[in-house]
């Protein structure tokens, strides 16, 4: 089920508002310029497939998204937990950063746990398969797919470089939970 969980930066043991409910997810992380929306992820996609099967299974959404917010490159984060590098590539997201574009990402199997820093709160967000959200440029961030990632997420760039991040340096993120597996 998805989840919000919102805390105050200096309380990560106890979260003052936790939402089930898709449109009280939306609205509250509207409120801070996040998008959050259910669609349709109707391929049988498992974690794991290429990025060439995921791109076709989902081109027309990838068009949408794309011609909507002139986005110019797209990829796939396919994971499971029999993947030999799932540490390293857990151990990439896990700190705080953010990107001078928007984090676009569309869960299309599996879950994974984007965890916003905006202002004096943290907004935790479990993402699961239906899942699009879009964080804006600049939101301070992290992610967390756990030990047994089981993901795929689909991922838009204004950037034809693709995934380029600038960490914060601050330790924010291993104060506050983590993906529970
Ligand atoms: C869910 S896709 C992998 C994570 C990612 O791209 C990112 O930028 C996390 O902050
Ligand atoms: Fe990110
Ligand atoms: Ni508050």
């Amino acid at each position: 089920m998805s989840t919000l969980s919102v805390f105050h930066e200096s309380s990560p043991e106890l979260p003052h508002k936790v939402l089930t409910h898709a449109e009280d997810i939306s609205s509250t992380l509207a409120e801070v310029g996040v998008r959050f929306e259910r669609w349709q992820a109707s391929a049988p996609i498992k974690p794991g497939a290429s990025s060439e099967e995921v791109i076709s299974a989902y081109q027309s959404q990838i068009d949408q998204l794309m011609s909507e917010r002139g986005y110019v490159t797209v990829d796939v984060v396919s994971l499971s937990e029999d993947h030999p590098q799932k540490a390293e590539l857990r151990a990439k997201f896990l700190d705080e950063h953010r990107h001078a574009e928007d984090e676009v990402r569309f869960f299309v199997a599996g879950r994974g746990l984007f965890t916003l820093h905006i202002d004096d709160h943290v907004y935790a967000v479990l993402c699961e398969k239906n899942d699009l959200i879009s964080v804006p440029a600049g939101t301070r961030h992290w992610f967390d797919m756990g030990e047994r990632p089981h993901f795929v997420a689909i991922r838009l760039f204004n950037n034809p470089e693709g995934w380029v991040a600038e960490f914060t340096g601050e330790d924010i993120a291993s104060r506050f939970p983590r993906i529970d597996d």
